[in-house]
């Protein structure tokens, strides 16, 4: 399946998502153009995560589906998603809370290396010099550095995301996809990690966030899609987003 444009690395297309009688997600025709940050918004319960999940293969989608640069993604495991360059950086971090930070952040570029990761590597940690030196460098890069002989579990929770996302630089994915980044962070963490998504930006990443923080969402899109009701009502920049009438009524005059 190819897709019109050349720069679209992600097309998800007409994908339907029922859960029983529930259309979760309906008509969902989306096109993410490389090296660009495209917000996903909309009100609670609009299908956001839904969207994402089958994205990265943990939902098969009803019916659609989801090409990533040129390759049908609908059907691969979300392992198989992963090695082909789309990572995830979850709501609630994923990470092994009894191993310290930079051991985290050095293992899913391990996985990627040898295509699994067991605990029994874990011997063999200290001898891997030059993966060691750039998750040392990661960790710099998201303000992490002199934590990283602390346990993971130990962190704030807004230290763990940082840490996660450190975790998904190291599989340098072609796309990366954001569930809510910044929710529940302070104001200061928030804006230290919408800097530093804009620095992952310069570098051509391509990245798809879901936030409801309006502050994040118009501080880093290029643009955005608003979905409700499991439909996209709306789609733009983040200007044109911003004074659809109808967007205002879904979303940004509801609940947040
Ligand atoms: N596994 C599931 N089984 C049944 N219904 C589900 C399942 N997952 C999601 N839903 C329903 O699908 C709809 C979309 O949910 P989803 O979590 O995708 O919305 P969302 O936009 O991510 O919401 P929020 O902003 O609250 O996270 C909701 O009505 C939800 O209750």
């Amino acid at each position: 399946m190819t897709t019109e444009n050349d720069n679209i690395v992600l097309h998800v297309a007409d994908v339907h998502k029922t859960f029983g009688g529930l259309h979760a997600l309906s008509d969902i025709d989306l096109q993410i153009e490389e090296g660009k940050t495209h917000a996903i918004i909309g009100p609670n319960g609009a299908g956001k995560s839904t969207l994402l999940n089958v994205v990265v293969g943990r939902l098969a989608p009803t019916r659609g589906a989801v090409v990533f640069d040129g390759q049908v993604l609908t059907g691969k495991q979300p392992h198989e998603i992963n090695q082909v360059g789309v990572a995830r950086v979850f709501q609630t971090p994923e990470i092994f809370p009894d191993l310290t930070v930079l051991q985290n952040v050095m293992i899913p570029a391990l996985a990627k290396r040898d295509g699994s990761f067991t605990l029994n590597f874990m011997s063999s940690l200290a001898d891997e010099t030059e993966i060691r030196d750039e998750a040392i460098h990661m960790l710099e890069d998201v303000g992490m550095k002199a934590s990283m002989d602390m346990l993971a579990g130990s962190l704030s929770r807004g230290d763990k995301r940082r840490m996660e996302l450190a975790m998904c630089l190291m599989q340098h994915p072609r796309l990366l996809l954001l569930d809510e980044p910044t929710a529940g962070m302070s104001r200061h963490d928030t804006n230290t990690t919408i800097d530093l998504l804009k620095k992952i930006k310069e570098r051509g990443m391509t990245k798809v966030i879901i936030e409801h923080d309006m502050h994040v969402v118009f501080s880093l899109a290029d643009k955005i899609s608003v979905l409700a009701g499991g439909r996209i009502i709306a789609e733009g920049t983040p200007e044109e987003v911003r004074n659809n009438p109808k967007v205002q009524e879904a979303y940004l005059g509801g609940a947040h």
